[in-house]
């Protein structure tokens, strides 16, 4: 079995849960730059990918099942089974800006994020015109220095915006990681997936 896993946060703790469910990958440490790992028993062999190329691998079967978050699920929707909430990498998508200056409902709002299409569906859904600047980082940025209204992001703990004085002002959505599987190999190699499933659920 293939698995996908999105490299940083949401592999570490897809490679913690799979040591935990019993696996065991002699060749992998956090430092590693090695790309794919195999475990004792041939059973799973994962390897690493940026976060958006997790559905597309899965998508095109050169992956299995692939574990990636929900914000990029909704950000690059694909052709895949989504079949488990594994409840790791919890977080919230969220529009934050500054506590005592109101979004600018009923004219045009400008807005900084990661995440283009989570925010663009999610002010459309409320008839608010919205132009949207897509940055790669550091998105707390963007209201600092006056490049945007307001922000559409992950939050997790909230210490960035604390740190960069901004506040959530709205919550989008919950966010924690999935279990997406191909749509044939789950036909095709059903014998095999169904026991990893049953396996992860057993965590869950
Ligand atoms: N505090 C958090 N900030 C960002 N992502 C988080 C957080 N908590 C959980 N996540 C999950 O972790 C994923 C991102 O992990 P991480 O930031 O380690 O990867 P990355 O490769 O640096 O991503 P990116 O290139 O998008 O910054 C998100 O897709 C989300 O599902
Ligand atoms: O609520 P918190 O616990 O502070 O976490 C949220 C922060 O973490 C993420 O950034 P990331 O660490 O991925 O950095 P980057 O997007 O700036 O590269 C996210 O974009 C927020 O900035």
């Amino acid at each position: 079995m293939r698995f996908a896993l999105a490299k940083g946060r949401v592999a570490k703790k897809a490679i913690e849960l799979l040591i935990a469910l019993g696996y065991i990958f002699e060749e992998y440490s956090e430092k590693s730059r090695k790309l794919i790992f195999t475990d004792t028993t041939g059973t799973i062999e994962f390897f690493l990918v940026k976060s958006p190329d997790v559905p597309t691998y899965v998508e095109k079967g050169a992956a299995d099942i692939g574990i990636v978050g929900k914000d990029v699920l909704l950000e690059h929707p694909a052709q895949v089974y989504e079949l488990l909430n594994l409840n790791i990498g919890r977080c919230k998508m969220c529009v934050a800006g500054f506590e005592d200056r109101p979004l600018p409902y009923g004219k045009k709002m400008v807005v900084g994020t990661k995440y283009p299409t989570i925010a663009k569906n999610y002010f459309n859904a409320k008839n608010q015109l919205v132009d949207i600047i897509k940055i790669n980082g550091s998105v707390e940025l963007a209201p600092l220095i006056g490049l945007s209204d307001c922000i559409v992001d992950i939050v997790e703990s909230g210490n960035t915006l604390k740190e960069n004085g901004l506040v959530v002002l709205e919550e989008i959505c919950d966010i924690s990681s999935r279990m997406i599987v191909n749509q044939v190999s789950l036909k095709t190699k059903r014998e095999l997936i169904d026991p990893i499933i049953r396996t992860f659920e057993t965590q869950l």
